[in-house]
């Protein structure tokens, strides 16, 4: 599927990093390094602006790597990218570790996964199709 893209960063496109990657790593485009303190968040631009088709939608997710080693996340994980918005794609970092953490230009700092979705036209009811499980949640099965 194409995708328009306008790339106002001196970064490479965001890409699959390997044949079957559902998501594609994102680079941070900031003019000079960053720290992002202990528990200080921050959101920073990508240089990236897209147009989804209609009924698509991307999500910014962490990386797994980045969370482990320096407890860097996405605070709203998963970001959501709407089809129609057409403003400047941007990561809101939060670190959750008790050292600072630098951040340069190109440095991959999330990932974006394109996915389909429904939108759906709400038919009001009275009663509801009966469950097994009923209203149990919250580990009602065990843990
Ligand atoms: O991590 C994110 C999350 C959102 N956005 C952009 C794209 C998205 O379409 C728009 C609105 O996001 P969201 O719906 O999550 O925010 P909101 O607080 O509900 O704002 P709005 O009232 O503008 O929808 O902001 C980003 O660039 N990065
Ligand atoms: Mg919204």
């Amino acid at each position: 599927m194409n995708v328009k893209v306008i790339n106002k960063s001196n970064n490479q496109l965001p890409a699959y990093e390997t044949a079957f990657s559902a998501g594609m790593d994102l680079r941070a485009f900031i003019t000079e390094e960053l720290t992002l303190k202990p528990f200080q968040r921050m959101l920073i631009p990508t240089g990236l602006f897209i147009e989804l088709p209609q009924g698509f939608e991307a999500q910014i997710r962490p990386r797994s790597g980045l969370a482990l080693k320096y407890g860097i996340t996405v605070l709203n994980s998963p970001g959501t990218i709407d089809a129609d918005y057409r403003g400047e794609l941007k990561i809101l970092l939060i670190n959750l570790s008790d050292t600072d953490f630098q951040i340069k230009s190109g440095d991959r700092i999330a990932q974006m996964i394109i996915a389909r979705h429904e939108q759906v036209l709400w038919k009001n009811a009275t009663i509801l199709n009966e469950t097994n499980r009923g209203a149990g949640g919250y580990g009602h099965t065990g843990v």
